[in-house]
């Protein structure tokens, strides 16, 4: 089984829907092919129908970086999966460590954003990861696995064969300190574990599986040749059309 690699930049609270455009229309011709490297690109929701457009006829997947887990109703300032559907995203970001600590999400909130996200025909990027006290303390495993069996409850194996999972240390986060590519394996290997154990050997070989925090192209080859990471979830370094193309470019 090859898992196709995907690398994402989660751009987080940056760019609007003019730099958006400049970007893609930067990368669009210079991606990699999508049978080699998945590129895949998570902006802010005001920025998303400017993605749109300017990606349309290129290799380049989009998608967002939180949803709401309903499609609709009384729920004010949130974004629908339905409509990010229907605006032609691919993916979703859930769970990412700022969401969780800013603004509270909790692991029941995730497992439903997940599922309403494969209802409306989109793919989760469930994120996971420790904090540095939880390192400190050894108990990384223990966290992530709690986190990923919470994130996964009631999900089928197909589902979970095409969903990715995002293993991204907390302490690793936009701070320069990237976990060691023995760290970062040795974590999304206990991830493929812990599916292998929910689900079984074809699902778990199936389901990719990033690491994200201070992922840059001075890293990206060593961090992308072992054996459980399959891709990319990169924040900071992705905002530059330059340092994103040698992201996804890793393999040239
Ligand atoms: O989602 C991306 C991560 O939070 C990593 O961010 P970073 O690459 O700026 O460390």
């Amino acid at each position: 089984m090859s898992r196709t690699p995907i690398i994402a930049g989660n751009w987080k609270l940056h760019m609007n829907p003019e730099q958006t455009t400049e970007f893609v229309d930067a990368v669009k011709d210079k991606l990699p092919d999508p049978s080699k490297v998945e590129s895949l690109i998570c902006a802010p929701a005001v920025d998303l129908d400017a993605l749109r457009k300017a990606a349309k006829g290129s290799n380049l997947h989009i998608g967002a970086e939180n949803c709401y887990f309903e499609d609709e109703g009384a729920y004010t300032g949130e974004t629908s999966p339905k409509v990010l559907k229907e605006m032609g995203m691919d993916y979703v970001i859930i769970g990412h460590s700022e969401r969780r600590g800013y603004f509270h999400e909790t692991d029941e909130d995730i497992n439903k954003k997940a599922k309403a996200i494969f209802a409306n025909g989109l793919k989760p990027i469930i994120c996971c990861g420790e904090s540095l006290e939880t390192r400190e303390a050894n108990k990384q495993e223990d966290w992530v696995v709690g986190q990923i069996k919470a994130a996964l409850d009631g999900l089928t194996a197909e589902q979970v064969s095409n969903l990715v999972i995002a293993y991204e240390p907390i302490w690793a986060i936009g701070t320069g300190k990237t976990a060691s590519s023995d760290q970062a394996e040795e974590m999304c290997k206990t991830i493929r574990e812990t599916v292998k154990d929910l689900y079984n050997e074809e699902t778990a070989e199936n389901v990719r599986i990033q690491y994200g925090g201070s992922v840059k192209p001075a890293n990206v080859k060593e961090l992308m040749s072992k054996p459980d990471i399959d891709g990319g979830l990169v924040g900071g370094a992705s905002l530059k059309p330059e340092s994103y193309l040698e992201l996804v470019n890793y393999q040239d």
